[in-house]
């Protein structure tokens, strides 16, 4: 049974009353993308009727003692201030890779349990990071531009850069980061890395600093986390030494970049291009960007195709389905 209340539908009562209650915690189409399939040993809050948590705690505070599980996306944090309102969170559920939009310091401490993608985005991030690479360099967004343009002849397009050979600093030799390693290898390319510790199986050559690392390549590409130690780990001194030829890829967050310097460092010719898949102030995108020909946009999609997203929401489930059941998750974070 639903209850009309300022435009909004409440939820009141229903047969899974006395189950636990999952939140879905995310835009509009959040649900419609993740396709959760109902259980009998959890509820999940009907997300096309209700508005976002603050107001649907505050519309119906039983709740906030009955959702024991949140599934949340980036862009829709589940901070403190969210983690206040739900006393019986027992689960923070996301399908992302990245975890920066989740305090796990106080879910942690509060014993919530935290699940993400996992290694389940690897492939299609590394894919991605090297498309943006090629496309930089070879700038095909660029040519496909002046040719739909037809202002010039197609032989004043200018020269690109050649891939292979080239040595390529990798920031985060994580699981995203060895898919990047192993693609760019079919490219004869030269890989290094900075990590937050020097991998002892791995035998490229290690920088204990992205400056060092930046010194010594030609192209890094960000495929780390994004947390207090990473912000703005690609400042103006790494982007001068890189150099002027020099290209910068980022499917990590946009955050692990000063954008503004990167802005100013691209139309300065400081640096040669850059492929960005994320931005400092999502959605924004800055639209100094888009005059530049330099630089290769996407919008965050690096982790999603069709295929991961069918993956994706089978795991969000197979993790909820675990952890109602009093089994291990599959993806745990914590
Ligand atoms: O950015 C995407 C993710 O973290 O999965």
């Amino acid at each position: 049974m639903a209850n009309q209340k300022n435009n909004i539908i409440i939820e009141q009562s229903s047969e899974d009353n006395n189950l636990p209650k999952v939140f879905l915690h995310g835009p509009p189409k959040f649900s419609i993308v993740l396709q959760p399939k109902p259980s009998h040993n959890f509820h999940i809050l009907n997300p096309s009727s209700h508005p976002p948590l603050h107001e649907f705690i505050a519309l119906n505070p039983h709740h906030a003692s009955s959702i024991t599980a949140v599934v949340c996306t980036g862009g829709f944090p589940v901070n403190a201030e969210v983690l206040q309102l739900l006393p019986s969170l027992r689960l923070v559920c996301t399908p992302s890779a990245g975890t920066n939009h989740i305090d796990l310091f106080e879910c942690l401490r509060r014993g919530i349990q935290v699940s993400s993608a996992g290694n389940l985005f690897s492939e299609d991030v590394a894919d991605l990071a090297v498309a943006l690479l090629i496309d930089v360099g070879r700038k095909i967004s660029a040519a496909d531009r002046f040719l739909r343009s037809q202002l010039q002849k197609p032989w004043d397009f200018p020269l690109g850069s050649k891939l292979t050979g080239k040595k390529i600093g990798i920031v985060g030799m994580g699981r995203i980061g060895l898919e990047v390693a192993k693609r760019l290898e079919a490219f004869s390319c030269m890989i290094s890395y900075n990590s937050r510790n020097k991998k002892p199986l791995l035998s490229y050559p290690f920088f204990s600093s992205v400056l060092e690392l930046a010194t010594n390549t030609n192209v890094i590409i960000l495929c780390c986390d994004l947390n207090d130690q990473t912000r703005h780990i690609v400042n103006k001194e790494v982007m001068l030494a890189l150099g002027k030829g020099g290209i910068i890829v980022n499917v990590g967050r946009g955050a692990l970049i000063d954008e503004k310097e990167l802005l100013k460092c691209l139309i300065e010719g400081e640096i040669g291009g850059a492929g960005l898949d994320v931005f400092e102030n999502e959605p924004h995108v800055p639209k100094e960007f888009f005059s530049l020909d330099n630089v290769v946009l996407s919008p965050h999609k690096g982790a999603l195709t069709s295929e991961s997203l069918i993956g994706i929401s089978q795991l969000v489930e197979q993790n909820l389905k675990a952890f109602f059941s009093n089994k291990p998750l599959l993806t745990p974070v914590i």
